[in-house]
Order: C-alpha cells, then sequence, then structure tokens
C-alpha cells in the first residue's frame, strides 16, 4: 500500500494564517434545536411569569416557567416538571398553544408552549418567587425574548379579556 503523507510544504500551507481564511464552513455547523417545554399557567386571568437569571441565557428578559427537556423526556412532561421545580406549583397541561423553532443567535431552540392550569388552585407558594402572577393584558409589555413574540400573540387573540381565564 502507498502511503501518501503531507510534505511539510502543504502542511505549512494548510495551517498558514492567510490561507485560513480561505477556507469555507458553513454559515451554521450545527443544525440540532434544543428541545424546551414551556408552561403557560393561567388563573383566574393572571399568568405566571418570572425573570431570568442575569447570567442565564437572555438573562433578565421575562420568562415562563420551563427548561430543557431531559432525555427522552417529552415536551409536555418537561414543562409540568420545570414548572414544579422552578415555582412550586403542581400543573397539568391543558393544550399545546404553539411550537416553533427560534433561531437566537449563540443557539436555536425549539419551544413547545403548553396552556397549563394548577391541579389545585392555590397561591403562588414561596419558591415561586421570582415568579409572580400578573394580569393577561400585561404581557405584551413585559421584557419577553423574540422567541415568545407569537405565543404572546396567539395569547392575545385567544384571551382578549381577563376574565376568560381557565377558572
Ligand atoms: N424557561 C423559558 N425559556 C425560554 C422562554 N423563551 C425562550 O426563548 N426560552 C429559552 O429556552 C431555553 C430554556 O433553557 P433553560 O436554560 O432555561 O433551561 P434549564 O432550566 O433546563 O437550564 P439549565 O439546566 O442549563 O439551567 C433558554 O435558551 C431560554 O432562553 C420562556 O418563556 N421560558
Amino acid at each position: 500500500m502507498i502511503r501518501k503523507e503531507l510534505s511539510p510544504v502543504s502542511f505549512t500551507a494548510l495551517h498558514n494564517s492567510s490561507n485560513r481564511h480561505s477556507i469555507r464552513f458553513p454559515k451554521r455547523v450545527d443544525m440540532t434545536s434544543i428541545p424546551i417545554g414551556i408552561a403557560v399557567v393561567l388563573s383566574q386571568g393572571r399568568v405566571l411569569v418570572g425573570t431570568r437569571d442575569q447570567d442565564a441565557h437572555l438573562g433578565g428578559q421575562a420568562e415562563f416557567p420551563g427548561g430543557k427537556c431531559e432525555a427522552g423526556e417529552s415536551a409536555a412532561k418537561c414543562a409540568i416538571r420545570e414548572c414544579l421545580e422552578e415555582t412550586g406549583l403542581q400543573v397539568e397541561i391543558a393544550e399545546r398553544l404553539h411550537q416553533e423553532v427560534f433561531e437566537y443567535p449563540d443557539r436555536t431552540v425549539s419551544l413547545t408552549f403548553y396552556l397549563c392550569r394548577l391541579v389545585e388552585a392555590a397561591a403562588p407558594h414561596p419558591s415561586a418567587l421570582p415568579f409572580e402572577w400578573v394580569e393577561l393584558e400585561t404581557l405584551p409589555a413585559r421584557n419577553f425574548p423574540s422567541g415568545n413574540q407569537a405565543v404572546l400573540r396567539i395569547l392575545a387573540d385567544r384571551f382578549k379579556s381577563e376574565s376568560q381565564g381557565l377558572h
């Protein structure tokens, strides 16, 4: 078998800084989106909204309870689990509201939003902080990330007045 080895000259050429810029990579190498389950918890015309940790992705922006799906976990189960972990509130799915793949500059997420209701109507658990119950009609004015804008429009269309809550 004849082994063809890179000559020192071509090796040097590959690592030459001026040649490095001529190598073309696809714009996005990793097309995989991260599956995220999100709970839009509605009770008496109010919705649970929190603020993302400053050091988290989209830090400081508004969020619904949610997070990354664990291996083999459905987005719906993830939304319920994350809501319990983050707010101490047990919820159940009423319906799937919206699903979309959204590209942020640094990551691509597959966001699935579920309209949820409390299993037992209850005041927010103390651990729910910094989550709070906010009036539905205040959602558009809050600092939600771009990936939430479509679901905010869906919510605005669906619930024109706070009296149309699930409970
Ligand atoms: N929880 C939540 N995440 C959202 C919303 N909208 C949105 O684009 N995201 C994005 O979805 C992703 C959720 O992942 P995460 O980092 O909060 O998930 P996690 O709690 O499992 O993360 P960790 O274990 O790394 O702390 C983030 O990239 C976040 O920016 C939303 O309304 N709620």
